[in-house]
Protein backbone atom coordinates (compact mmCIF):
# COMPACT_ATOMS: atom_id res chain seq x y z
CA UNK A 1 0.00 0.00 0.00
CA UNK A 2 0.77 3.43 -0.77
CA UNK A 3 -1.12 5.32 1.05
CA UNK A 4 -3.04 5.18 4.28
CA UNK A 5 -6.53 2.96 4.63
CA UNK A 6 -9.35 4.66 4.50
CA UNK A 7 -10.41 4.53 8.34
CA UNK A 8 -12.56 7.17 10.35
CA UNK A 9 -10.50 8.62 13.16
CA UNK A 10 -11.77 7.67 17.01
CA UNK A 11 -12.17 11.03 18.79
CA UNK A 12 -11.56 10.97 22.83
CA UNK A 13 -11.72 13.93 25.09
CA UNK A 14 -8.75 15.43 23.85
CA UNK A 15 -7.31 12.88 21.74
CA UNK A 16 -7.72 11.73 17.89
CA UNK A 17 -6.68 7.83 16.94
CA UNK A 18 -6.25 7.99 12.93
CA UNK A 19 -4.05 5.60 11.05
CA UNK A 20 -0.03 6.98 10.19
CA UNK A 21 0.81 9.09 7.98
CA UNK A 22 3.64 8.86 5.92
CA UNK A 23 4.88 12.61 7.33
CA UNK A 24 4.50 11.06 10.44
CA UNK A 25 7.72 9.54 10.15
CA UNK A 26 10.22 11.90 11.80
CA UNK A 27 8.13 12.57 14.39
CA UNK A 28 7.49 9.18 15.54
CA UNK A 29 11.43 8.04 15.03
CA UNK A 30 12.23 11.14 17.52
CA UNK A 31 9.66 10.02 19.70
CA UNK A 32 10.67 6.41 19.79
CA UNK A 33 13.97 6.52 19.61
CA UNK A 34 14.51 7.74 23.23
CA UNK A 35 15.94 4.73 25.60
CA UNK A 36 13.09 5.53 28.26
CA UNK A 37 10.32 4.79 25.61
CA UNK A 38 12.15 2.47 23.49
CA UNK A 39 13.19 0.43 26.68
CA UNK A 40 9.68 -0.81 27.56
CA UNK A 41 8.46 -1.41 24.35
CA UNK A 42 9.15 -5.61 22.69
CA UNK A 43 8.81 -5.13 19.10
CA UNK A 44 11.12 -1.92 18.62
CA UNK A 45 15.00 -2.23 18.47
CA UNK A 46 17.24 0.44 19.35
CA UNK A 47 18.42 2.96 18.62
CA UNK A 48 15.43 3.26 16.16
CA UNK A 49 15.95 4.72 12.94
CA UNK A 50 14.14 7.05 10.56
CA UNK A 51 14.44 4.55 8.00
CA UNK A 52 12.72 2.03 10.65
CA UNK A 53 9.90 4.34 11.75
CA UNK A 54 9.17 5.06 7.44
CA UNK A 55 8.33 0.88 6.75
CA UNK A 56 7.11 -0.11 9.97
CA UNK A 57 4.57 2.87 9.38
CA UNK A 58 3.56 1.41 6.03
CA UNK A 59 2.98 -2.10 7.62
CA UNK A 60 0.71 -1.04 9.66
CA UNK A 61 -1.34 0.09 6.87
CA UNK A 62 -1.74 -3.52 5.51
CA UNK A 63 -2.77 -4.42 8.77
CA UNK A 64 -5.71 -2.29 9.03
CA UNK A 65 -7.16 -2.98 5.82
CA UNK A 66 -6.40 -6.64 5.95
CA UNK A 67 -8.55 -6.24 9.96
CA UNK A 68 -5.79 -8.12 11.29
CA UNK A 69 -4.31 -5.08 13.58
CA UNK A 70 -4.71 -1.26 14.12
CA UNK A 71 -1.88 0.78 14.78
CA UNK A 72 -2.98 4.11 15.50
CA UNK A 73 -1.38 7.11 15.93
CA UNK A 74 -2.22 9.10 18.99
CA UNK A 75 -2.27 12.88 18.55
CA UNK A 76 -3.40 15.71 20.23
CA UNK A 77 -3.07 19.67 19.59
CA UNK A 78 -0.77 21.95 20.36
CA UNK A 79 -0.69 25.86 20.52
CA UNK A 80 1.54 26.92 17.33
CA UNK A 81 2.45 30.49 16.10
CA UNK A 82 -0.83 30.41 13.59
CA UNK A 83 -3.69 28.58 15.36
CA UNK A 84 -3.63 25.01 17.26
CA UNK A 85 -1.56 22.28 15.44
CA UNK A 86 -1.92 18.17 15.30
CA UNK A 87 1.30 16.97 17.41
CA UNK A 88 2.00 13.16 17.61
CA UNK A 89 2.11 11.67 20.96
CA UNK A 90 2.07 8.49 20.90
CA UNK A 91 0.74 5.03 19.56
CA UNK A 92 -1.99 2.81 20.37
CA UNK A 93 -3.12 -0.17 18.58
CA UNK A 94 -5.03 -3.60 19.35
CA UNK A 95 -3.62 -6.64 17.10
CA UNK A 96 -6.24 -9.63 16.95
CA UNK A 97 -5.35 -13.20 18.10
CA UNK A 98 -5.52 -16.38 15.54
CA UNK A 99 -8.80 -16.98 16.98
CA UNK A 100 -10.05 -13.69 16.13
CA UNK A 101 -12.09 -13.68 19.45
CA UNK A 102 -9.61 -11.55 22.08
CA UNK A 103 -6.85 -8.94 20.93
CA UNK A 104 -3.58 -7.71 22.19
CA UNK A 105 -3.44 -4.12 23.60
CA UNK A 106 -0.10 -2.18 23.36
CA UNK A 107 0.67 1.52 23.58
CA UNK A 108 3.75 3.97 24.00
CA UNK A 109 3.58 7.88 24.95
CA UNK A 110 6.34 10.17 23.92
CA UNK A 111 8.31 10.79 27.45
CA UNK A 112 7.11 14.85 26.82
CA UNK A 113 3.51 14.00 27.31
CA UNK A 114 4.00 11.82 30.37
CA UNK A 115 1.39 12.37 33.19
CA UNK A 116 -1.20 13.83 31.11
CA UNK A 117 -3.55 10.39 31.21
CA UNK A 118 -2.84 9.95 27.77
CA UNK A 119 -2.22 6.26 27.48
CA UNK A 120 -5.44 5.02 29.62
CA UNK A 121 -7.43 7.85 27.03
CA UNK A 122 -6.25 6.51 23.88
CA UNK A 123 -6.19 3.02 25.08
CA UNK A 124 -10.06 3.20 26.19
CA UNK A 125 -10.75 4.83 23.05
CA UNK A 126 -9.83 2.14 21.15
CA UNK A 127 -11.18 -0.55 23.07
CA UNK A 128 -14.76 0.87 23.02
CA UNK A 129 -14.12 1.18 19.39
CA UNK A 130 -12.93 -2.64 18.62
CA UNK A 131 -15.58 -3.87 21.05
CA UNK A 132 -17.93 -1.83 19.01
CA UNK A 133 -16.80 -3.00 15.65
CA UNK A 134 -15.15 -6.22 15.91
CA UNK A 135 -17.33 -8.06 18.52
CA UNK A 136 -14.37 -9.05 20.90
CA UNK A 137 -14.76 -11.51 23.92
CA UNK A 138 -11.49 -10.01 25.77
CA UNK A 139 -8.40 -7.95 25.66
CA UNK A 140 -4.75 -8.97 26.99
CA UNK A 141 -1.19 -7.10 27.54
CA UNK A 142 1.33 -7.32 28.94
CA UNK A 143 3.93 -4.53 30.78
CA UNK A 144 7.49 -5.23 31.59
CA UNK A 145 7.44 -6.15 35.33
CA UNK A 146 9.10 -3.24 36.44
CA UNK A 147 7.13 -1.01 34.58
CA UNK A 148 4.59 -0.18 37.22
CA UNK A 149 3.25 3.55 35.18
CA UNK A 150 2.17 0.70 32.38
CA UNK A 151 0.61 -1.73 35.23
CA UNK A 152 -1.77 1.27 36.53
CA UNK A 153 -2.73 1.50 33.15
CA UNK A 154 -4.57 -1.46 32.15
CA UNK A 155 -5.81 -1.44 35.90
CA UNK A 156 -7.48 1.75 35.17
CA UNK A 157 -9.11 -0.03 32.03
CA UNK A 158 -10.10 -3.00 33.54
CA UNK A 159 -7.45 -5.18 33.16
CA UNK A 160 -7.13 -7.56 35.87
CA UNK A 161 -2.86 -9.60 36.63
CA UNK A 162 -3.22 -12.92 34.31
CA UNK A 163 0.11 -14.45 35.81
CA UNK A 164 3.78 -13.61 34.60
CA UNK A 165 5.84 -14.71 31.46
CA UNK A 166 9.57 -14.28 29.85
CA UNK A 167 8.96 -12.07 26.57
CA UNK A 168 11.49 -11.43 24.06
CA UNK A 169 12.26 -7.37 24.19
CA UNK A 170 14.29 -6.41 20.64
CA UNK A 171 15.25 -3.19 23.07
CA UNK A 172 16.79 -4.84 25.47
CA UNK A 173 18.07 -7.81 23.38
CA UNK A 174 16.62 -10.23 25.49
CA UNK A 175 14.00 -11.89 27.38
CA UNK A 176 12.88 -10.06 30.32
CA UNK A 177 9.64 -10.93 33.02
CA UNK A 178 6.69 -9.19 32.26
CA UNK A 179 3.20 -8.74 33.98
CA UNK A 180 0.38 -10.83 31.85
CA UNK A 181 -3.04 -8.37 32.06
CA UNK A 182 -6.62 -9.77 31.02
CA UNK A 183 -10.21 -8.58 30.94
CA UNK A 184 -13.35 -9.95 29.55
CA UNK A 185 -15.57 -7.41 27.23
CA UNK A 186 -17.38 -7.11 30.11
CA UNK A 187 -15.33 -5.65 32.76
CA UNK A 188 -13.85 -3.52 29.59
CA UNK A 189 -16.88 -2.30 29.44
CA UNK A 190 -17.78 -1.56 33.09
CA UNK A 191 -14.65 0.93 33.41
CA UNK A 192 -13.87 1.77 29.83
CA UNK A 193 -14.00 5.02 30.98
CA UNK A 194 -10.45 5.82 33.13
CA UNK A 195 -12.44 7.19 36.31
CA UNK A 196 -10.62 10.25 37.56
CA UNK A 197 -8.47 8.74 40.54
CA UNK A 198 -10.70 8.93 44.17
CA UNK A 199 -8.02 10.25 46.28
CA UNK A 200 -6.91 13.18 43.94
CA UNK A 201 -5.14 15.69 46.16
CA UNK A 202 -5.45 19.41 45.87
CA UNK A 203 -2.03 20.83 45.20
CA UNK A 204 -1.49 24.13 45.65
CA UNK A 205 0.78 26.28 43.70
CA UNK A 206 1.50 29.79 43.63
CA UNK A 207 2.61 31.98 40.35
CA UNK A 208 3.16 35.02 39.23
CA UNK A 209 2.87 37.39 35.88
CA UNK A 210 5.60 39.23 35.99
CA UNK A 211 4.91 42.51 33.74
CA UNK A 212 7.91 44.94 32.48
CA UNK A 213 7.36 48.28 31.35
CA UNK A 214 6.34 47.67 27.44
CA UNK A 215 3.49 44.84 28.74
CA UNK A 216 5.60 41.89 27.99
CA UNK A 217 4.93 38.68 30.55
CA UNK A 218 8.19 36.45 31.72
CA UNK A 219 7.67 32.83 30.51
CA UNK A 220 10.02 30.42 32.14
CA UNK A 221 10.72 27.25 30.26
CA UNK A 222 10.13 24.20 32.62
CA UNK A 223 13.97 22.52 32.54
CA UNK A 224 14.01 18.91 31.55
CA UNK A 225 13.99 16.14 34.55
CA UNK A 226 10.55 17.77 35.75
CA UNK A 227 6.98 16.70 35.04
CA UNK A 228 5.75 18.65 31.83
CA UNK A 229 8.93 19.59 30.53
CA UNK A 230 9.73 22.24 28.10
CA UNK A 231 6.66 23.59 28.77
CA UNK A 232 6.59 27.55 29.40
CA UNK A 233 5.10 28.71 32.61
CA UNK A 234 4.44 31.49 34.73
CA UNK A 235 7.67 31.34 37.49
CA UNK A 236 6.08 30.10 40.83
CA UNK A 237 6.12 26.75 42.08
CA UNK A 238 4.71 24.70 45.47
CA UNK A 239 3.12 26.38 48.00
CA UNK A 240 4.70 24.88 51.39
CA UNK A 241 2.94 23.25 54.29
CA UNK A 242 2.52 26.46 56.50
CA UNK A 243 3.49 29.05 54.09
CA UNK A 244 1.39 31.99 52.86
CA UNK A 245 0.63 31.93 48.54
CA UNK A 246 2.31 35.34 48.89
CA UNK A 247 5.49 34.20 51.12
CA UNK A 248 5.85 30.96 48.88
CA UNK A 249 5.87 33.38 45.54
CA UNK A 250 8.65 35.77 46.88
CA UNK A 251 10.30 32.72 47.89
CA UNK A 252 10.21 31.04 44.91
CA UNK A 253 11.02 34.38 42.85
CA UNK A 254 14.29 34.81 44.44
CA UNK A 255 15.25 31.23 44.22
CA UNK A 256 14.75 31.09 40.13
CA UNK A 257 15.07 34.33 39.28
CA UNK A 258 17.17 35.66 41.77
CA UNK A 259 14.71 38.74 41.99
CA UNK A 260 13.44 40.83 45.50
CA UNK A 261 9.75 40.97 45.42
CA UNK A 262 7.62 42.84 48.12
CA UNK A 263 4.40 41.41 49.22
CA UNK A 264 2.55 44.77 48.66
CA UNK A 265 3.61 44.50 44.69
CA UNK A 266 1.60 40.76 44.58
CA UNK A 267 -1.57 42.14 42.71
CA UNK A 268 -4.14 38.97 42.98
CA UNK A 269 -5.34 38.21 39.20
CA UNK A 270 -6.93 35.27 38.77
CA UNK A 271 -6.70 31.38 39.63
CA UNK A 272 -6.09 28.10 37.45
CA UNK A 273 -8.22 25.23 38.79
CA UNK A 274 -7.30 22.20 36.58
CA UNK A 275 -7.77 18.15 37.29
CA UNK A 276 -4.46 16.46 36.39
CA UNK A 277 -4.03 12.77 36.39
CA UNK A 278 -2.27 12.62 39.76
CA UNK A 279 -3.44 16.31 41.36
CA UNK A 280 -6.06 18.66 41.11
CA UNK A 281 -4.01 21.87 40.51
CA UNK A 282 -5.01 24.64 42.31
CA UNK A 283 -3.08 28.25 41.02
CA UNK A 284 -3.54 31.48 42.09
CA UNK A 285 -1.69 34.19 39.34
CA UNK A 286 -0.28 37.52 40.46
CA UNK A 287 0.36 40.36 38.72
CA UNK A 288 3.43 42.14 39.50
CA UNK A 289 5.07 45.21 38.09
CA UNK A 290 7.80 45.91 40.36
CA UNK A 291 10.38 43.71 41.64
CA UNK A 292 14.42 44.70 42.65
CA UNK A 293 17.37 42.80 41.87
CA UNK A 294 18.70 41.79 38.32
CA UNK A 295 16.91 38.42 37.45
CA UNK A 296 19.04 36.20 35.85
CA UNK A 297 17.94 32.35 35.18
CA UNK A 298 19.64 30.47 38.97
CA UNK A 299 18.56 26.99 37.52
CA UNK A 300 19.47 27.15 34.14
CA UNK A 301 15.62 27.27 32.61
CA UNK A 302 14.96 29.65 29.28
CA UNK A 303 12.99 32.54 29.69
CA UNK A 304 11.02 34.60 27.07
CA UNK A 305 9.69 38.18 27.70
CA UNK A 306 6.25 37.67 25.58
CA UNK A 307 3.11 39.95 24.92
CA UNK A 308 -0.12 38.24 25.64
CA UNK A 309 -1.10 37.69 22.38
CA UNK A 310 1.67 35.95 21.20
CA UNK A 311 1.45 33.52 23.92
CA UNK A 312 -0.18 31.16 21.75
CA UNK A 313 3.30 30.64 19.76
CA UNK A 314 4.32 28.83 23.27
CA UNK A 315 3.52 25.32 24.39
CA UNK A 316 2.27 25.71 28.21
CA UNK A 317 0.79 23.55 30.65
CA UNK A 318 -2.81 22.59 29.87
CA UNK A 319 -4.05 24.76 33.22
CA UNK A 320 -2.63 27.81 32.09
CA UNK A 321 -5.07 28.00 28.61
CA UNK A 322 -7.66 30.28 30.43
CA UNK A 323 -5.06 32.13 32.18
CA UNK A 324 -3.77 32.97 28.57
CA UNK A 325 -6.75 34.32 27.84
CA UNK A 326 -7.61 36.40 31.03
CA UNK A 327 -4.59 38.32 30.29
CA UNK A 328 -4.67 38.95 27.24
CA UNK A 329 -7.81 40.95 28.16
CA UNK A 330 -6.44 42.51 30.42
CA UNK A 331 -3.41 44.01 29.45
N1 LIG B 1 5.01 27.46 38.39
C1 LIG B 1 4.03 27.04 37.60
N2 LIG B 1 3.52 25.78 37.75
C2 LIG B 1 2.53 25.41 36.93
C3 LIG B 1 2.02 26.28 35.92
N3 LIG B 1 1.02 25.63 35.26
C4 LIG B 1 0.93 24.39 35.80
O1 LIG B 1 0.15 23.53 35.45
N4 LIG B 1 1.83 24.25 36.82
C5 LIG B 1 1.99 23.04 37.59
O2 LIG B 1 2.13 23.32 38.95
C6 LIG B 1 3.09 22.46 39.55
C7 LIG B 1 4.22 23.32 40.07
O3 LIG B 1 5.16 22.55 40.57
P1 LIG B 1 6.70 22.83 40.42
O4 LIG B 1 7.32 21.51 40.12
O5 LIG B 1 7.01 23.96 39.52
O6 LIG B 1 6.94 23.31 41.86
P2 LIG B 1 8.32 23.56 42.55
O7 LIG B 1 9.04 24.64 41.83
O8 LIG B 1 7.98 23.71 44.00
O9 LIG B 1 9.06 22.22 42.17
P3 LIG B 1 9.95 21.20 42.91
O10 LIG B 1 9.02 20.45 43.80
O11 LIG B 1 10.48 20.35 41.77
O12 LIG B 1 10.97 22.03 43.58
C8 LIG B 1 3.59 21.54 38.47
O13 LIG B 1 2.87 20.35 38.48
C9 LIG B 1 3.27 22.34 37.21
O14 LIG B 1 3.08 21.53 36.12
C10 LIG B 1 2.56 27.58 35.78
O15 LIG B 1 2.19 28.38 34.92
N5 LIG B 1 3.56 27.91 36.65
Amino acid sequence: MTAPPDFPPIRTERLTLRPLRAEDAPALHRLVNDWEVAKTLARVPYPYGLDRAESWIRSTWAQIEAGEAWHLAITGEEPGPEGPAETLVGCVALTLDADRRGAELGYWVGRKFWGHGVAPEAAAGLCRWALAQLGLEAVHASALRENTRSAAVLRRLGLRPAGEAMQTFLSRGGPMPVLLFRATREEILATAVPPAPADRTVLLVAAVALVDADGRVLLARRPEGKPLAGLWEFPGGKVKPGESPEAALIRELKEELDIDVSESCLAPFTFASHAYEKFHLMMPLYLCRKWGGTMRAVEGQALAWVRPRQMGGYAMPPADKPLVAMLQDFL
